[in-house]
C-alpha cells in the first residue's frame, strides 16, 4: 500500500514587508524542487479569514473538523506532556512568564510571556509541585521550552472559566473568572487563582530565579494559564482512515494532537521544537516511519517561534537550514509515497501572531498534474494547479492519489 508523508512547517508563511517574506527571499533549492516536482496551491487551513491555532490547524490537516472535535488547547497540551486526562478533569496550557511589580500576582504586570524563552524548567516545575497545595489533586508538567500543562483532577470542576494569561505584554495578570453561573465554574476559578498566587510566591523566590535575575536574565516567576478544556471525544485516526499514524515532533502540543487521535509518537533525540532542533534526526525518523506506518506527520516548529519573535532574518536563516536538511526527502520513491509539504498557518513577523493568510502547499506523487510553479513561496503557490483549498482537503487529495479514496456514488 502507498504511504503518505505530511510535512508541516509551523507558521512558515508570512505577510510581505517591502514585498518580501522570509520564505520568498530564502535560498531554498530543495523546497523549490518540491514545488517543481509537484502540484501547488494555497491553503486556508480552516477557512478563509479564520486564524488557526496550531491545535485546530493540525486537527484540520489530519482531516478532523475542529469545530466539532476541538475542546480547548489545555487537554491537547496535557496529552502531549504525557498526562492521562480523565473525564471531568480540566486541563490548561501553561506558559512560564515574567512579571514585575508589587502586591498580589493580579497586580503585577507581564513583561514577557515566555520568560526569555527559558529552555529548562525541570527544577521550577518540581518546586511548584512540591509547594502548591490545592483543594483538588493536580498534575503539573513541563512541555517544550517555556511551555507546560496543568490538569486539575476530580469531581465538581468546570472548564467554563477564563484565562489568566493576558495574551500581551504590559498587561496585568488576569484573575480567573467563572464564565457561567455554576458552582463548579466558581470553585474552579477559585482553585486556579490560588494556584496563581502560590506558584508565583514559590517561583519568585526560587534560587534559580534569583540567579537568573543576577545574570540579567528574565525570571520565570509566573505561570500563565490559558485554553481550559476537558477530555476531547475524537475518533482515532486509524479507525477513521484505516491508516496507522506516526507523528515526528519535538513540540508538546503536536505530540498531543497525535496522542488524542491515538497515533504513535516517534521520539527523536535532540528534537527540541526550537531552532536548535535535530533536523537531520527528525527527517531520518520520518523516512524510517514510512516503513512501519501508513501516514507520517513530520512537524517542524522553529519558523513559528521566529515569527512570534518578529525575527525576519532568523526565520529566513532557519528556512535555509531546514532546506538543506530536507534533501533526503527528494530521494523518496514518489510512486510509493505521496508527500505533502505545507504549513499549519502564517505567523508573520510583522504581526508576531498567527494570521489567516493562506499558506503554500505542494503535493508530490507520481501522476499528479505537475504545474508551472518552480518556487515554493507565498507568491508563486497560487499559480499552481491546486488553486485554493482548505486544510481538510489535503488529506483527501492524498487519499485519492494513493488509491485509498472510496468512490462517492456508484
Ligand atoms: O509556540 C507556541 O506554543 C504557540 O504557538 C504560541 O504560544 P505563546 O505565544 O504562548 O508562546
Ligand atoms: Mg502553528
Amino acid at each position: 500500500m502507498k504511504k503518505i508523508l505530511m510535512v508541516i512547517v509551523d507558521g512558515l508563511a508570512d505577510r510581505p514587508i517591502d514585498g518580501k517574506t522570509p520564505l520568498s527571499v530564502a535560498n531554498k533549492p530543495n523546497m523549490d524542487k518540491i514545488a517543481a516536482m509537484g502540484i501547488n496551491g494555497i491553503m486556508d487551513t480552516i477557512a478563509p479569514g479564520i486564524r488557526p491555532g496550531s491545535d485546530t490547524g493540525h486537527l484540520a490537516l489530519l482531516g478532523y473538523d475542529p469545530y466539532k472535535y476541538y475542546s480547548g488547547r489545555g487537554p491537547i497540551e496535557a496529552a502531549g506532556a504525557g498526562i492521562n486526562i480523565k473525564p471531568g478533569d480540566v486541563a490548561f496550557r501553561v506558559n512560564f512568564g515574567t512579571v514585575e511589580g508589587e502586591g498580589s500576582i493580579f497586580d503585577k504586570v507581564v513583561v514577557d510571556r515566555r520568560a526569555g524563552r527559558i529552555s529548562d524548567t525541570d527544577e521550577l516545575v518540581k518546586a511548584v509541585c512540591e509547594g502548591v497545595r490545592l483543594d483538588v489533586e493536580y498534575i503539573f508538567r513541563r512541555g517544550s521550552g517555556h511551555r507546560g500543562a496543568l490538569v486539575l483532577k476530580g469531581e465538581g470542576l468546570s472548564d467554563k472559566i477564563s484565562d489568566t494569561d493576558p495574551h500581551e505584554i504590559g498587561a496585568k495578570v488576569w484573575r480567573c473568572k467563572p464564565l457561567d453561573d455554576s458552582e463548579e465554574a466558581k470553585r474552579t476559578a477559585e482553585i486556579v487563582n490560588s494556584f496563581m498566587e502560590q506558584s508565583h510566591r514559590i517561583l519568585d523566590s526560587h534560587p534559580l530565579n534569583v540567579e537568573r535575575a543576577k545574570k540579567g536574565l528574565l525570571k520565570a516567576n509566573v505561570l500563565l494559564l490559558r485554553g481550559a478544556g476537558m477530555c476531547p471525544h475524537i475518533p482515532p485516526f486509524e479507525e477513521k482512515y484505516g491508516m496507522k499514524l506516526a507523528v515526528v515532533a519535538g513540540t508538546t502540543l503536536i505530540k498531543g494532537v497525535g496522542r488524542i487521535v491515538k497515533g504513535d509518537i516517534i521520539e527523536v533525540e535532540g528534537a527540541t521544537g526550537n531552532k536548535y532542533t535535530n533536523l537531520d534526526g527528525k527527517i531520518k525518523a520520518a523516512i524510517e516511519a514510512l516503513n512501519t506506518h501508513d501516514f507520517v506527520l513530520l512537524h517542524i516548529k522553529a519558523t513559528d517561534e521566529l515569527g512570534h519573535d518578529g525575527d525576519f532574518d532568523g526565520k529566513r536563516e532557519f528556512i535555509e537550514k531546514l532546506d538543506k536538511a530536507i534533501e533526503p526527502l527528494l530521494s523518496l520513491d514518489f510512486s510509493k509515497v505521496c508527500m505533502i509539504f505545507t504549513a499549519d498557518h502564517s505567523t508573520p513577523v510583522m504581526a508576531k501572531e498567527h494570521t489567516a493568510d493562506p499558506v503554500p502547499i505542494a503535493i508530490v506523487h507520481e501522476g499528479v498534474r505537475v504545474d508551472e510553479v518552480t518556487t515554493f513561496s507565498e507568491f508563486e503557490a497560487y499559480k499552481g494547479g491546486l488553486c485554493r483549498i482548505r486544510g481538510r482537503d489535503a488529506i483527501n487529495i492524498a487519499l485519492d492519489l494513493t488509491d485509498r479514496a472510496k468512490k462517492f456514488g456508484a
